[in-house]
């Protein structure tokens, strides 16, 4: 059996990769904070020389935006140290790491679509401490690839369908912005490329590495998101309240967030063939588990 390590074992991404159809001949080790803590980077590197792994996916990270503003220390060691540590221990050993990073390492300030050699200029502590993790994996680490993705939804964990569909049922109204664009992406489609890679690159050394963005395809805004979230809601019995657009600047948070998020596969489609579905169906899926199929 060849066995592949995984951190953020409980998250969101984690849960994916535990239901994920895993060859046979292939095994996951998931862990999380109580397996292995990220802030201790003498485990993180006896984890890795432990056993003869034949891939790890770092996916465990501190992801409360607002929260790392204040608790910066925790974030860039779970977020920069870690990552650094693991690909150390995976250059030692040979190990192919596959990074998952986020779209909050750019300002947001380009017109198109970002491309994984475009310049990084993070607006907050999260943002920073991810891409001192994806430096130090590109430096560290000769087997590596980074993939970069944004706002992930699942039925699991802390996300902003759940939210919505928390404070949905509660108001009458509610505000989101409408001026950050993005797009959203499944934990199980997310899951799906990102075992795809670990498997290609723990058969074949000489697999495509580098930095590679994913998310669902197509775009929207975080109100735009709210508003498709309701619609499909409502199909199956959820919650409809009105959703008011606002402007960031009517909705003030700790972290400032980036205007445009949206993500170019390009590199992930020419590397591993990766081609994502349309954020709404990938939605539906997620809707189909949370609340149950839409009524005809
Ligand atoms: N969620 C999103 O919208 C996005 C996420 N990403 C990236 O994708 C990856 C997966 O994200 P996702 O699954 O959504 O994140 P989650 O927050 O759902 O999961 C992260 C996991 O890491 C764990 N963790 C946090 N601190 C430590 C620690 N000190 N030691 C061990 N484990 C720890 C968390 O545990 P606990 O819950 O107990 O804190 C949690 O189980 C991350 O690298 C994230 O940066 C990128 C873009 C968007
Ligand atoms: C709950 C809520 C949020 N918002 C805004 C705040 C923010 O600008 C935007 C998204 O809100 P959230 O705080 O839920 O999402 P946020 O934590 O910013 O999500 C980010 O998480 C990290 C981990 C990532 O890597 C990113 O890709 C992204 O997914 O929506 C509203 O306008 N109205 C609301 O009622």
């Amino acid at each position: 059996m060849r066995e592949i390590l995984i951190t953020g074992g409980n998250g969101q991404l984690g849960t994916e990769l535990k239901r994920y159809p895993w060859p046979a001949g292939w095994a996951i080790v998931a862990v999380d904070i109580d397996e292995l803590d990220l802030r201790d980077t003498a485990a993180i590197e006896a984890t890795v020389a432990s056993r003869p792994w034949a891939a790890v996916i770092s996916g465990g990270a501190y992801t409360a935006v607002d929260k790392a503003e204040e608790d910066s220390v925790t974030a860039w060691a779970v977020n920069a140290l870690a990552p650094a540590a693991f690909a150390k221990a995976c250059r030692a050993a040979d190990i192919p790491l596959v990074h998952v990073s986020t779209d909050y390492v750019f300002d947001g300030a380009k017109q198109g679509r970002w491309a994984p050699g475009d310049a990084t200029g993070p607006l907050g502590v999260y943002g920073a401490s991810k891409l001192g993790g994806d430096l130090a994996v590109a430096t560290s680490c000769r087997r590596y690839a980074i993939v970069r993705t944004s706002w992930v939804v699942s039925a699991h964990g802390n996300n902003f369908i759940k939210t919505m569909l928390r404070v949905g049922a509660e108001r009458d109204t509610l505000r989101v912005v409408d001026d950050q664009h993005g797009a959203p992406t499944a934990a199980a489609d997310l899951a799906a490329a990102v075992a795809t890679i670990a498997l290609r690159m723990a058969d074949d050394a000489q697999a495509p590495a580098g930095t590679f963005h994913f998310s669902n395809a197509g775009e929207t805004t975080w109100c735009g998101f709210a508003r498709e979230i309701f619609a499909r809601a409502a199909q199956r019995g959820g919650p409809s309240p009105h959703v008011e657009a606002i402007a960031t600047a009517d909705y003030p948070t700790p972290a400032r967030r980036p205007a445009n998020s949206r993500l170019d596969h390009t590199a992930i489609q020419a590397a591993y063939g990766i081609t994502p579905r349309a954020w709404q169906d990938a939605l539906d899926d997620i809707l189909d588990e949370l609340i149950g199929a839409a009524k005809k």
